[in-house]
């Protein structure tokens, strides 16, 4: 199949950012395609959903914060083949939520600076995204 013939999943991602300027990753759960790689909270964009309402929940359901659309902000995005998909993932930038972040699904997660986030291994069609972070922050 060429790359063009595979599906196109569409997932929004969050850049969590704290006071400290350190960014939000979380760690894939064993079990789970691509498990222990550390990856920017989100998830698919359901139908019916836009990809704001979308961060909304997942934030929720993921960490236990509460955001408002208003709060996040496009950053940049990720267009990558994966073996029997292509991602098409929007990453938005948060700095205004309610609530502290902790793994509500059991999932890792640690806040971490601009300049470290190489030290984390992340999901093939995130590392494109690090430079934009790092000249943002
Ligand atoms: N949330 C999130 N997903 C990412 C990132 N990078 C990346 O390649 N993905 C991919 O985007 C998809 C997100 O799906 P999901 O989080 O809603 O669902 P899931 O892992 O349970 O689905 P899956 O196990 O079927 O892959 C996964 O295939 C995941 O591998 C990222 O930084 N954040």
């Amino acid at each position: 199949m060429s790359e063009g013939g595979r599906k196109i999943i569409l997932v929004a991602a969050c850049a969590l950012i704290d006071t400290d300027g350190r960014i939000l990753l979380a760690q894939r759960p064993e079990g789970k395609s691509l498990a222990g790689l550390w990856e920017f909270p989100g998830g698919k964009v359901e139908p019916g959903e836009t990809p704001e309402e979308t961060l909304v929940r997942e934030l929720q359901e993921e960490l236990g914060i509460q955001t408002k659309i208003p709060c996040l902000a496009p950053l940049t995005f990720a267009s990558h083949t994966y073996e029997t998909f292509h991602l098409l993932m929007p990453l938005y930038v948060c700095r205004r939520y309610e609530g502290i972040a902790h793994g509500r699904e059991g999932q890792a997660i640690k806040w971490v600076r601009p300049q470290a986030l190489r030290d984390y291994p992340m999901p093939p069609a995130d590392e494109p995204l690090i430079p934009f972070l790092q000249d943002l922050l």
